[in-house]
């Protein structure tokens, strides 16, 4: 019998495939003394081996998916399988103390882990205890004879199951292999999810129970399109589902053809559609999928994919990649937002008790300008090469917003100065996603360029529902009279400043908002690459006069949700 389960869908598409577990096996061990010690060295020696079996085949899939540079760590790890002292001291506790190489192993890796750690003005030699952690483990997970899952080495079509991915988890899949995942936990606009869309795998986050449900091996059907996972289905289930991805692989081929047009509705009204991308091997999907701009490039993700801060010359490479690849189409790139469920190894921020209230974003560039100086240098460099657009996340007061312009400001006078080229008609925006600014953005209109509604926060903090929170997900209502109001606030006062607005929360994409937003004037709207087309091809249905009046009506007349939803099939059927 087939089993379902229920989630929120997060990437289009079905899939049907093996489940893999991605989940962290028991590797507890009793210590127990040995008499045979040179067999038990032997065994150390094995587990030894295999664990460096298991690394160079990492480090050749990481170099070829990912890049030499993230291939790095893996090299790290063979070259501390190889230290003769870590290994030797191991050997001499196992015969000196005749204990087993389980206990030798962790007592010795537990000691330099500690020694590293203690480090605490060194950031290099603190990281090095996380790699001596994770080596130890993988030693462990052979001197146990379990299996530790590693993405990497998956050399087979499989559905993974996880309690939750990581960013940096997501961007190693190969999607060759991964057909879909499903989670426990996690909401649509977690960054994991975002994540799945640009790699265009279909997805189901939040299922609660995925983990404790599916088992290794069982055939799971993801649909990413309603969020549900059918475990071991039958031979009809099975069928029925390739008749929905074919289905959805027609619907596809209907919207490429509309790869190169213009957005125009059906009234004659052109809208710019963008995309979001994380780093600038994003641009081609965003080329592939008809993007006329890159609305939001989450400069943050070049943080998280180095081992350190990136510097001025690898973020000026990374923008010029970037606004060269989209050959004169404008690219907003937004300064780091870190923080919130962003973390960055090697910037250890204290623990807080709300991270997505907590320092981040602007807040740490304002604070840490060294890091902020940096990444404006490289931007104010990047200019030169193609239409660059800068703005600041996480904006809550003006003051803040005019800060960090000054801060800009302060840096584009020193290229000047110095007789260093730089563009002339940078345009200096800020993220709407927190609901004070919202409320004053007559205010903010007045200082910055333009806005870019960023919903995924600004509905969290709206309605205090956490956006990865599945058990408040009910809550997380994009269609929300409150949520709609305020963006109309937001654009009318951008178009009183004749500046404009754009939105690269994930609701610019959402094709129920769409219809609104269009009557709303919204003039932007950035997306995950993936969903361009299928909005390109809802646009030309729209009238957008008739879209005012049912903007008019969501925010002054609906009280719920699901008003709003009724009144929008009303007017588009
Ligand atoms: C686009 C947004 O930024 P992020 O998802 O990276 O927080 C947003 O908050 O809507
Ligand atoms: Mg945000």
């Amino acid at each position: 019998m087939s089993e379902m389960l229920k989630g929120i869908a997060a990437s289009d598409g079905i899939a049907a495939a093996k489940a893999y577990m991605l989940v962290q096996p028991d590797l507890s061990f009793s210590e127990s003394s040995v008499e045979d010690t040179e067999a038990e060295t032997k065994r150390l020696d094995d587990a030894v081996e295999a664990a460096k079996a298991d690394l160079k085949i990492i480090k050749e899939k990481a170099a070829a998916n990912l890049g030499a540079d993230e291939a790095e760590v893996f090299e790290a790890h063979l070259t501390i399988l190889s230290d003769p002292e870590l290994l030797g001291n191991i050997k001499d506790k196992i015969v000196n103390d005749k204990v087993n190489a389980e206990k030798a192993l962790k007592d010795v890796t537990d000691m330099f882990i500690a020694m590293f750690e203690g480090m605490t003005d060194n950031a290099y030699m603190q990281e090095r205890a996380g790699d001596i952690r994770d080596v130890a483990k993988r030693v462990l997970s052979h001197l146990l004879g379990v299996n530790l899952p590693n993405p990497a080495l998956i050399n087979e079509e499989v559905v993974i199951v996880a309690h939750d991915l990581t960013p940096s988890d997501t961007a190693q899949l190969d999607r060759n292999f991964v057909k879909g995942f499903i989670t426990d936990i996690g909401g649509r606009t977690s960054h994991s999810a975002i994540m799945s869309r640009t790699l265009e795998i279909p997805a189901i986050v939040g299922s609660g129970n995925a983990t404790s449900t599916i088992k290794e091996g069982q055939t799971v059907i993801i649909d990413g399109i309603e969020g549900e996972a059918i475990i071991e289905p039958s031979a009809e289930e099975l069928k029925k589902y390739e008749g929905k991805a074919s289905d959805f692989a027609k619907k596809k081929a209907e919207w490429e053809e509309l790869k190169d047009a213009k957005t125009v509705t059906a009234n004659g009204k052109q809208f710019i559609l963008g995309a979001n991308i994380g780093t600038p091997k994003d641009v081609a999907g965003a080329n592939d999928n008809g993007a006329e701009a890159v609305g939001l490039f989450r400069s943050e993700f070049l943080y998280m994919d180095a081992s350190e801060l990136p510097s001025e010359d690898d973020q000026f490479e990374a923008y010029k990649q970037a606004v060269e690849g989209m050959n004169g189409k404008q690219v907003v790139v937004r300064t780091m937002d870190i923080g919130g469920d962003k973390e960055l190894p090697y910037l250890p921020l204290p623990e807080e008790m709300n991270p997505f209230l907590g320092y981040r974003a602007i807040r740490i560039s304002l604070d840490k300008q060294d890091i902020f100086r940096t990444q404006l240098r490289a931007l104010l460099r990047a200019s030169n090469y193609g239409r660059l657009a800068i703005m600041f996340p996480m904006i809550a007061t003006v003051k803040e917003f005019k800060d960090a312009k000054a801060i800009f400001e302060e840096e584009k006078a020193k290229f000047v100065k110095a007789g260093k080229p730089v563009s002339d008609d940078i345009e200096v925006g800020m993220m709407m996603e927190i609901p004070a600014a919202a409320m004053i953005a007559d205010k903010l209109a007045k200082y910055s360029d333009f806005f870019s509604i960023g919903t995924n926060d600004l509905i969290q903090y709206t309605m205090a529902a956490d956006r990865g929170n599945e058990r408040v997900s009910y809550l997380y209502q994009p269609y929300n009279p409150s949520i709609l109001r305020l963006i109309k606030n937001i654009i009318d006062s951008s178009h009183a400043e004749g500046k404009w607005t754009g939105m690269c929360g994930e609701m610019a994409g959402d094709q129920i908002a769409v219809p609104i937003l269009a009557g709303l004037g919204l003039d932007e709207f950035s997306m995950s690459a993936t969903s361009i087309l299928k909005t390109r091809s809802l646009m030309k249905k729209l009238d957008t006069d008739k879209m005012k009046k049912l903007a008019e009506k969501a925010v002054s007349e609906c009280e719920t949700t699901e008003e709003v939803i009724s009144l929008v099939k009303e007017f588009t059927d």
